[in-house]
C-alpha cells in the first residue's frame, strides 16, 4: 500500500509502556524487571501516533510532537532534545533502509512518569514510541519491524540519552516480566522466571537523579572479594527463579556493584532499608539509579503498610508518590 492510500483509510494508535526497576539489586545492567499497580493505575508513558493530514492547500503534511501529562514540564521544550523524536527519526531511517514509503505523523507523548526517577523514565517513552510507530505501520500500512529488531533500536536510544548501551530498563518495559540480558546480538534478552504472586512496593521520594551521574559515581574496577560475591549472588538468584525458590532468591538480592557507593545520592535512603528489612520484607533496594526504592513481599497487608510507611518517611516533594505493584508481563501494549 502506499503513502496515498495510507491516508485513506489510516487508523490512530496509542501505546502504553510500563515502569520497570533496572538491576533488580544483583544484576547490575542485566536484569530488570517490569511491574504494574494493583490499583490499575497506569504508572507508564503513552505515545499515540495518528496520521497528520496534508493541508487543504496541499502543502506537504510535516511530523509533529506534542507532549502532555503531570511531568510533561520536566522535558526539554524543544521536541528535537526529546527523545520520542529521536525515536520517530530512527524509525524513519529504518523504513527507509528496507525501502518503505515514509508518512508524516502527529506523535502525542503522555509523559506519566518522573524523569530521573529510576523507574525507567526514558525506556517507558523510548519503548511506546518505537512500539507505537510499529503499531502504527503495521495497522495502516501492513509493515511492522520484527521484535528483536525494535528490540535494538529500543536499546539504541536508551545508549543516545543515558550514555551506555543498557537494555534493564527498555527490554522489561518492551517484552514484560522478569528480564535477563544475555551478550549475543541474536538473543539480547531472556525472559526468566520471576516471583509473580510477590507484592513490589514502589517509592518515588519526588527528587531527581540523573543516570549520567549515578554512573559517575560508581568506580571502575571492584576487588576480588566484591567479583566472586557478585557472580556467586546473581547466579543464585537466576538458579532460585528457575527452581522458583524463593527465600533463596531473596536471601542473595544484595547489590556490591552500585548501592554502596550511590548510597549517598539518596536521602532516607538506607533509613528506610533498614527499619524495612527489621519489619520483615523480603527485600530493599534501589530501583535502577534511584532515587525510586522497591520493597519485596509477598502478603497484600504488608505491602499496603510499607506503602503508608513510605509515603510518610521516604516521600520529600510533593511530586513524591508510593504505590503497591506486581509483576507486569504484558509489557508494552496498544491501549
Ligand atoms: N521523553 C523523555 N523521557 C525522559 N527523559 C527525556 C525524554 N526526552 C528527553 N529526555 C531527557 O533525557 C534525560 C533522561 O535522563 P535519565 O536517563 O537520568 O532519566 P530517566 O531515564 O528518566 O531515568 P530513570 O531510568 O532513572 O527513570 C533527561 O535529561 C531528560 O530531560
Ligand atoms: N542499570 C542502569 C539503570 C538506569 O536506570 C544503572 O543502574 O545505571
Amino acid at each position: 500500500m502506499g503513502a496515498a492510500a495510507l491516508m485513506a483509510s489510516s487508523s490512530k494508535v496509542s501505546v502504553f509502556a510500563p515502569a520497570s526497576i533496572g538491576n533488580v539489586s544483583v544484576g547490575f545492567d542485566v536484569l530488570g524487571l517490569a511491574v504494574k499497580p494493583i490499583d490499575g493505575t497506569l504508572l507508564g508513558d503513552v505515545v499515540s501516533v495518528e496520521l497528520a493530514e496534508t493541508t487543504e492547500s496541499d502543502v506537504q503534511a510535516e511530523n509533529t510532537l506534542k507532549v502532555i501529562g503531570r511531568f510533561a514540564d520536566k522535558l526539554p521544550t524543544a521536541k528535537e532534545d526529546n527523545i520520542v523524536w529521536s525515536c520517530l527519526l530512527l524509525f524513519n531511517q529504518a523504513l527507509a533502509e528496507q525501502g518503505q514509503p515514509i508518512v508524516a505523523v502527529h506523535m502525542t507523548l503522555d509523559k506519566k512518569m518522573p524523569v530521573g526517577s529510576g523507574l525507567g523514565s526514558s525506556a517507558c517513552s523510548v519503548v511506546a514510541a518505537l512500539a507505537g510507530l510499529n503499531a502504527f505501520y503495521s495497522k495502516n500500512q501492513q509493515f511492522s519491524f520484527d521484535e528483536k529488531t525494535l528490540l535494538k533500536m529500543t536499546g539504541q536510544m536508551e545508549a543516545q540519552i543515558s550514555g551506555s548501551l543498557h537494555y534493564d530498563n527498555v527490554a522489561p518495559c518492551y517484552l514484560g516480566g522478569l528480564q535477563l540480558m544475555v551478550p549475543d546480538p541474536e538473543v539480547i534478552s531472556r525472559l526468566l522466571p520471576g516471583f509473580n504472586d510477590c507484592y513490589y512496593v514502589m517509592a518515588y521520594p519526588g527528587i531527581e537523579v540523573s543516570t549520567k551521574a549515578a554512573r559517575e559515581v560508581l568506580p571502575t574496577s571492584y576487588s576480588r572479594a566484591d567479583v566472586i560475591s557478585y557472580g556467586q549472588n546473581l547466579a543464585t538468584f537466576v538458579d532460585a527463579c528457575h527452581r522458583q525458590d524463593k527465600v533463596q532468591a531473596f536471601s542473595v538480592l544484595t547489590d556490591v556493584v552500585a548501592e554502596p557507593y550511590r548510597v549517598n545520592l539518596l536521602p532516607k535512603y538506607q533509613q528506610a532499608h533498614d527499619y524495612l528489612m527489621a519489619e520483615g520484607a523480603h527485600a530493599v533496594g534501589i530501583s535502577g539509579s534511584g532515587p525510586t526504592l522497591f520493597c519485596i513481599c509477598d502478603n497484600a497487608e504488608q505491602a499496603h503498610n510499607y506503602a503508608l510507611w513510605l509515603k510518610e518517611n521516604y516521600l520529600q516533594t510533593d511530586l513524591g508518590f508510593v504505590h503497591v505493584c506486581q509483576v507486569d508481563d504484558a509489557g508494552a501494549i496498544e491501549i
